[in-house]
């Protein structure tokens, strides 16, 4: 059985059909890169599954379970996150309040006084605290973790979307776009940290433009044209395929 696995996906912005009886299944410890011109439809099939958007038609599967249309924070609960293009931290909060801050809140108790709070929750906020350095520290932000998130370049913003991301401890992770604006030495190094969560276990789906990065990366790749599926298979078939090559020449991928 699939882990996640998208059916007949339609959605339609006015007259325009962004994603067209898309089927996705993604097995439980695969990496799989999504790929396609722009406009074929890889952040609308990303919005659908991760509860962003709804779709109009279409089912959404988790672990069996049908999650179509569930709120992003359900996801969560459930195991599935995802990052945006646009990286989505408080840029005048420090790297470490930043990933501190994106642990799922225990009934926000956190607002209390803390004279008011109890052995419990004041084990749980030390446990938020060690996991959130750790985190930083298997990131490479260490020598960052005080200054503040709008000193940071492009890249290393990237790196603190991963580690606030993996403070909600998914079985799916969903990226999009990792690598975009992200010079040589750290795509190298959040490729290399995606490759190790996912021979942790982490299941990873990945948007993204930057083709050799991700051929190199994943082990299966899905390539979306006008909204429907165009071709699947392992990295080096799918490049070579006469579909693939002629959908990028036709559009205007990067
Ligand atoms: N919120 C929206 N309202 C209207 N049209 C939308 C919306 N979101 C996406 N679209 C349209 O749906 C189509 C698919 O867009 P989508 O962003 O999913 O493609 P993409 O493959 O992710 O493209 P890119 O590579 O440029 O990010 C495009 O024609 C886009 O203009």
């Amino acid at each position: 059985m699939s882990l996640l696995s998208a059916d007949g996906l339609v959605k339609d912005f006015g007259g325009l059909r962004a994603i067209d009886g898309l089927s996705v299944s993604i097995d439980e410890g695969e990496l799989v890169g999504v790929m396609g011109p722009n406009g074929a439809g890889k952040s609308t099939f990303f919005n659908c599954v991760s509860g962003v958007i709804p779709p109009d038609e279409g089912t959404v599967a988790l672990n069996g379970t049908d999650v179509t249309g569930d709120p992003p924070e359900s996801l969560a609960h459930r195991g599935l996150v995802r990052t945006f293009q646009d990286t989505r931290e408080l840029e005048t909060m420090t790297v470490r309040d930043n990933v501190r801050l994106a642990a799922p809140d225990q009934s926000g108790e956190r607002t209390l006084p803390a004279l008011l709070r109890t052995d419990g929750m004041r084990r749980e906020e030390a446990a938020v605290r060690e996991r959130a350095d750790e985190l930083i520290e298997t990131f490479e932000l260490d020598h960052l973790a005080d200054e503040y998130s709008s000193n940071l370049s492009g890249g290393q913003r990237k790196l603190l979307e991963l580690a606030r991301t993996l403070m909600l401890d998914p079985d799916v992770l969903m990226l999009d776009e990792p690598f975009a604006g992200v010079n040589p030495t750290l795509t190298r190094e959040i490729a290399d940290r995606i490759r190790d969560l996912n021979a942790d276990g982490m299941t990873v789906v990945i948007i993204e433009h930057e083709l050799e990065t991700l051929t190199e990366l994943v082990d299966r790749l899905v390539v979306l044209q006008q909204g429907r599926l165009l071709v699947e298979g392992d990295p080096e078939t799918v490049l070579e395929d006469e579909r693939v090559i002629e959908a990028y020449l036709g559009g205007d991928a990067e």
